[in-house]
């Protein structure tokens, strides 16, 4: 950044509002997710002020997702049977026009993975696609490296990489890491928030996109609501990390955080620049 370029950061407000809302109307956020981290996925949402529902029956989940506020799909621990699953929410969801975030974990580290992450794109419209580095790079075609649910980072720029894979996918394309970058192609707002605890704890990718979820439910710019999203759990675990011992006291902490985060707080502290 030089003088002449000064970064235009977005208003406090506008994240702070959306909290507010989403505390307000409490949206269902209906997860087909993993069975590492379902549990956390269900306490962040409660923390971000919505109400879980792990739902992934194919019998049912056509009913279920008709009563939500968003959806995630989430491929960490995927099955053909839980595949089917998402495939008929996610049908269902986009005819009642309820956005669907998905996080393709994992994806590049297996045929599998691969093949149905690109799968649920191709058949779904898919509002978010939130992943870390590797996982987005992957998905972009313009080169990622991921082992196991990891990212081992990507060949290019991380705003390119970003934007090529939102124009490949027509999604909002949300890209976690150090600093996150949320693009819809056309803008870009890079998230500062967070803190590298969050790197040292299985979940907290999974966790940010329930957390997307609780914000996309109440908005009509998935890209504001994403960014948003991202700044409020930063936020948390910068607070967090400053009462934390360890990575669980941190975890103990993250929860305890959100919950308890006010929108003045992500007024003054919501660091989301837009390029
Ligand atoms: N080094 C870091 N500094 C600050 N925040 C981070 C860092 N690494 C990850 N985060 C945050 O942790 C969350 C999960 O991101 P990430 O670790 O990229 O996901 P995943 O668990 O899917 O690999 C995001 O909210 C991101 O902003
Ligand atoms: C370890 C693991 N294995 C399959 S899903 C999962 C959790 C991944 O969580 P996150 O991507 O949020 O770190
Ligand atoms: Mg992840």
């Amino acid at each position: 950044m030089t003088r002449d370029s000064p970064a235009n950061f977005m208003d406090g407000a506008i994240p702070a509002g959306l909290l507010a809302t989403v505390r307000s109307k409490r949206p269902l956020i209906h997860h087909i997710t993993n069975g590492v981290t379902i549990n956390d996925c269900a306490n962040i949402t409660i923390c971000t002020g919505a109400a879980p529902v792990m739902a992934e029956a194919p019998e049912e989940v056509a009913e279920m997702v008709a009563a939500a506020g968003a959806l995630v799909l989430n491929i960490g621990t995927l099955s053909a049977t839980q595949v089917e699953a998402m495939l008929a929410a996610g049908r269902r969801a986009n005819e009642l026009g309820i956005p669907v975030v998905l996080d393709p974990v994992g994806v590049g580290a297996t045929r599998f993975r691969t093949e149905t992450a690109q799968r649920i794109l191709d058949t779904l419209d898919v509002a978010v696609l939130k992943g870390n580095a590797g996982e987005i790079g992957v998905l972009a075609g313009t080169g990622g490296s991921v082992r196991g649910v990891d990212s081992g980072g990507i060949a290019g720029d991380p705003v390119e990489t970003a934007r090529e894979c939102a124009r490949l996918t027509g999604t909002v394309v949300s890209m976690t890491g150090a600093v996150d970058v949320v693009t819809d192609d056309r803008r870009v707002f890079l998230v500062g928030n967070g803190n590298p605890a969050m790197d040292r704890l299985s979940g907290t990718g999974c966790m940010a996109s329930s957390v997307t979820a609780a914000f996309v439910a109440v908005a009509d710019d998935y890209a504001v609501a994403s960014a948003a999203a991202l700044a409020a759990l930063g936020r948390a675990g910068e607070r967090a990390a400053l009462e934390a011992r360890g990575p669980y006291s941190f975890r103990t902490a993250l929860f305890d955080e959100l919950a308890g985060l006010t929108p003045d707080d992500l007024t003054g502290h919501a660091r989301i620049e837009e390029r």
